[in-house]
């Protein structure tokens, strides 16, 4: 199978990579172009722009930072929609609102292409395993035609209807996990502020009923004070506010969420956004200290 990939960043380049080495053919495109040098070692071909990658290949997935630049790649020069056309599929798995993948299924439909959104779960290790979870919504058909690639990048697709519904299922969750790293991180703090150990802390936690693979991945190095990125902090920030979006259209009150943000708008103001989401934690540990005579 011969399929499209358009940005090569710690998601896109793990996802890309593990289809070239399940025997896909794979054309990429990344803005940043020498970022396709690595994919080209491994047996990928690549085109100079998003268009010359629709052109060639039947089917084109992208994975992109934002919806900004998933507006960019769809609507700008050279994008998507020069080249999509009947027959073809453009499957969006970036992190985006329903409103921006809404608008994108509608131009790419009204020229005749399927429109598919499949967001996922995991990050980059599970990225690197093909270990993802697929939240897909759109176009059933071209579901089915794709599920070849997502057995290989995922563990499980889902297949939630209308699109949209991929876009907030995918909210939701990162809006749990946002504020839960929150938590998290107030709790090693408080830990080694009360005298305890955090790497304790860690254990105990392990063996409790709030026991997950977050807590037991990002604990160790988050005591260490190392941050290396695996879901940048500035992505993360970008889901809680897209998810405070959604809780806003649905009459949603979420202050934990709205706390976490701000939490992550910290972070990024003390120059945090390209580290990973665990760097949340800095901004609790750079608190002052409260008098211990108050
Ligand atoms: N990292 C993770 O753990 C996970 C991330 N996600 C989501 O996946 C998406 C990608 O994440 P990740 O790979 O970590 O992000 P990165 O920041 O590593 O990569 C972002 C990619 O988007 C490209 N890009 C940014 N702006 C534009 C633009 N205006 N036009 C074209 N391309 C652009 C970048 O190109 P360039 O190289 O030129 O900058 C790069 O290829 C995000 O939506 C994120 O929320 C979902 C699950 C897990
Ligand atoms: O979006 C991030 C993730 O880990 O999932």
């Amino acid at each position: 199978m011969e399929v499209g990939f358009l940005g090569l960043g710690i998601m896109g380049k793990a996802m890309s990579m593990n289809l070239l080495r399940h025997g896909f053919k794979v054309t990429v495109w990344n803005r940043t172009l020498s970022k396709c040098d690595e994919l080209v070692e491994h047996g990928a071909s690549v085109a100079e722009t998003p268009a010359a990658v629709v052109k060639k290949c039947k089917y084109t997935i992208a994975m992109l930072s934002d919806p900004s630049a998933a507006f960019s790649v769809v609507f700008g020069k050279d994008g998507i929609l020069e080249q999509i056309c009947a027959g073809k599929g453009y499957v969006d798995m970036s992190t985006v609102d329903a409103d921006t993948s809404t608008k994108i299924n509608e131009a790419i439909t009204a020229k005749g292409g399927y429109f598919l959104e499949a967001p996922v779960s995991g990050s980059k290790k599970p990225a690197e395993d093909g270990q993802l979870v697929i939240l897909a919504a759109g176009e059933k058909a071209l579901y089915e035609e794709v599920i070849p690639a997502f057995n290989v990048m995922g563990k499980k697709s889902f297949y939630l209807g209308q699109v949209g519904n991929g876009a907030k299922m995918k909210l939701v969750v990162n809006m749990i996990m946002g504020s839960m790293i929150n938590a998290f991180s107030e709790g090693l703090v408080l830990a080694g502020r009360s005298g305890l150990d955090p790497s304790v802390l860690l254990d105990v936690l392990d063996l409790g009923g709030i026991a997950n693979p977050m807590f037991r991945l990002k604990g160790p190095t988050m005591i260490q004070g190392s941050h290396s990125p695996a879901f940048p902090l500035k992505h993360q920030q970008k889901d809680m506010r897209l998810a405070l979006a959604l809780g806003d259209e649905t009459a949603t009150s979420m202050p934990v969420a709205a706390a976490a943000n701000e939490a992550f708008k910290k972070a990024r103001s003390m120059g945090l956004g390209d580290l990973d989401f665990s760097a949340v934690y800095e901004t609790v540990k750079a608190l002052e200290q409260p008098s211990q005579k108050n």
